[in-house]
């Protein structure tokens, strides 16, 4: 029962309403629904509740996020322990229906069940995961969905797209991981042996056609696909369809907009220009090899051409330094390997900062406290601001804490994290960490897409939607040196990348939509805002 019907006017039958005692209002059943929230000391605990208030009311559940931001995201989605624990336990705490799952065993009819899916006539946004890498928590199969829930609460909280327009989906093409089978109470497909390849690939294409002609307004986002399957699943469809990977060009757009602000930080200590960093990734997978894309994008933007660029980028995967000469190396792999490099293979990551001398030091690797403290303490050996960027979500697979960032290098680290870490006082000084995740780029980008009406996300989209975010700092954020604008202006952001991605969805020819298209800058930006939920 919504809080909105109990406080209008009397109610009528009186009878209808006397199992609501008299003095409930709505601003005290919010203030009532907080209290009852922050009494759950246990992460996974309130995202059941509040995963239960969203089905007994909405009106009260949204009204209660869109106030609430900054207390309400980390459990529903930022990757603290909340959401990964909720997709960790995802059949023992499911209660009812909160998404789509499309298994291959309704291959061949896949049409017939998106035209019952009861949503709104015309949604706009999809968050599809297969659940086969779920942040670092690995192949957990149909207890994925939470992933594609949360992303889509925060489209709705931080670009303001209508609740009715979103539909959370989970593709069941079985899993991998034989805990999950084991369990009794799994709620995906356990007798699937994994999809053959060519048996997937048919059901991805009759997947996308059919969502995309039952939908034709809708944005596609694919979320946590495995390494091979992310890479070949985008490249397969972004010419067909309105779609991208959240984890390749999400992720590419958000650190290179955070690389920026921390490049601009460092280099005015030490001196060393834009484009003579030296960036060493730690894990080479979809978030890892999409964000070098970005930065070899940006770079050849700057003048160089991408072999230059790509000299700037060192990666390092499970077996270690990636070089060329190394047999059977993945195809993502290979345009990042590096021929310069003579000797035996460098395995320690100590070892290999020795030799690479990077000025950043990323991971996007899911091993938790990767970045020791021999490792941090040769990146401050070697720059006067290291930039280190632990990315790996949840907080427990993150390369390094916040704390030990700051005690590790006297607070002159420059600092962004996947998961979000509370402010570290070191000698008297308060630090506050950048949270270098993608959850500030795919809202804007997904409005800036629907709004434009484009028929694709064109790589540029993304490049600008990545300047957009790092030139939207204000004064009081640069004066504490984030590299991120704080998260309580989520929707202006939003609005600006959202501008940004309409603006060059238009050069490159893929947009259609005239009104927002002849508005000047002022009046585009006041015209997305009015159109947020
Ligand atoms: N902050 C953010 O916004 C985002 C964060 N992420 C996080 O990044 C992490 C990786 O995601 P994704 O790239 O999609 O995952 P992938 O599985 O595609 O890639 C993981 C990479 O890490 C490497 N790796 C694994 N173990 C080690 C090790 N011991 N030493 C060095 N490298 C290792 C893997 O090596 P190999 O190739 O040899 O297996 C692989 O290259 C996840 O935790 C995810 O949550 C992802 C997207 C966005
Ligand atoms: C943030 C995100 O998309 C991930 O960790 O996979
Ligand atoms: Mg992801």
């Amino acid at each position: 029962m919504s809080v909105a019907v109990m406080s209008s006017a009397l109610p009528t039958p009186f009878s209808a309403h006397a199992s609501i005692p008299p003095h409930i209002t709505e601003t005290d059943h919010v203030q009532r629904s907080l209290v009852q929230l922050r009494s759950k000391s246990d992460g996974l605990e309130q995202y059941i509740f509040l995963n239960g208030l969203k089905e007994r009311d909405p009106s009260l559940f949204y009204k209660i996020l869109l106030s609430n931001m900054m207390e309400i995201i980390p459990i529903l989605y930022t990757p603290t322990a909340s959401v990964g624990d909720a997709c960790t336990y995802y059949s023992q705490i499911w209660r009812h229906p909160e998404g789509l799952y499309i298994s291959i065993k309704h291959k061949g009819h896949i049409r017939q069940i998106l035209r019952q899916y009861p949503v709104g006539a015309n949604p706009r946004i999809a968050v599809v995961t297969d659940g086969s890498r779920i942040l670092g928590l690995g192949d957990l199969g149909a207890n994925g969905l939470p992933i594609s829930i949360g992303k889509l609460d925060l489209y709705i909280a931080g670009a303001g797209i209508r609740p009715s327009s979103v539909i959370p989906i989970c593709l069941d093409v079985g899993t991998n991981t034989q805990r999950i089978i084991d369990d009794p109470l799994y709620i995906g497909l356990t007798n699937t042996v994994l999809c053959a390849r060519k048996q997937m690939e048919e059901f991805m294409e009759e997947f996308m056609s059919a969502v995309s002609e039952v939908f034709p307004e809708l944005l596609v986002q694919f979320e946590d696909f495995s390494t091979d399957n992310a890479f070949k699943y985008l490249d397969l469809f972004r010419a067909r369809y309105r779609v991208f990977n959240d984890d390749i060009q999400g992720t590419g757009a958000v650190v290179l907009s955070g690389f920026l602000n921390a490049a601009r930080i460092s280099s005015a200590a030490s001196g060393i220009p834009l484009t003579e960093h030296k960036i060493l990734f730690f894990g080479a997978g979809s978030s890892g090899i999409g964000v070098a894309k970005q930065l070899v994008s940006f770079f050849t933007e700057l003048g160089m051409n991408a072999d230059e660029a790509k000299k700037h980028i060192y990666t390092v995967d499970s077996k270690g330094l990636i070089t060329a000469d190394r047999k059977g190396l993945q195809e993502h792999k290979k345009f990042f390997a590096r021929t310069d490099y003579e000797g035996p293979a460098l395995t320690n990551l100590a070892d290999i900062v020795k030799y690479v001398q990077p000025t950043a030091l990323l991971g996007l690797s899911t091993i938790g406290g990767a970045f020791t403290e021999e490792v941090v303490k040769l990146m401050a050996a070697m720059n006067k601001r290291p930039i280190i960027f632990p990315l790996s979500n949840p907080v427990s697979k993150c390369e390094l804490s916040f704390k030990d960032a700051i005690n590790w290098t006297n607070g002159r680290v420059v600092f962004a994290s996947g998961s979000p870490y509370k402010p570290v006082v070191h000698e008297g000084t308060t630090y506050e960490a950048g949270q270098g995740n993608n959850m500030y780029m795919f809202p804007g980008i997904g409005l800036g897409a629907i709004l434009s009406k484009s028929e694709h996300i064109t790589d540029a989209m993304v490049e600008k939607a990545a300047i957009a975010l790092s030139t939207s700092l204000n004064e009081e954020e640069s004066s504490h040196e984030l590299v991120y604008p704080r998260l309580e202006r989520i929707r202006d952001i939003s609005a600006q990348i959202a501008l940004a991605v309409a603006r060059q969805a238009h050069k490159d020819g893929v947009e259609n939509n005239s009104v927002l298209r002849n508005l000047n800058d002022y009046d585009a930006l006041r015209h997305i805002k009015g159109k947020m939920w």
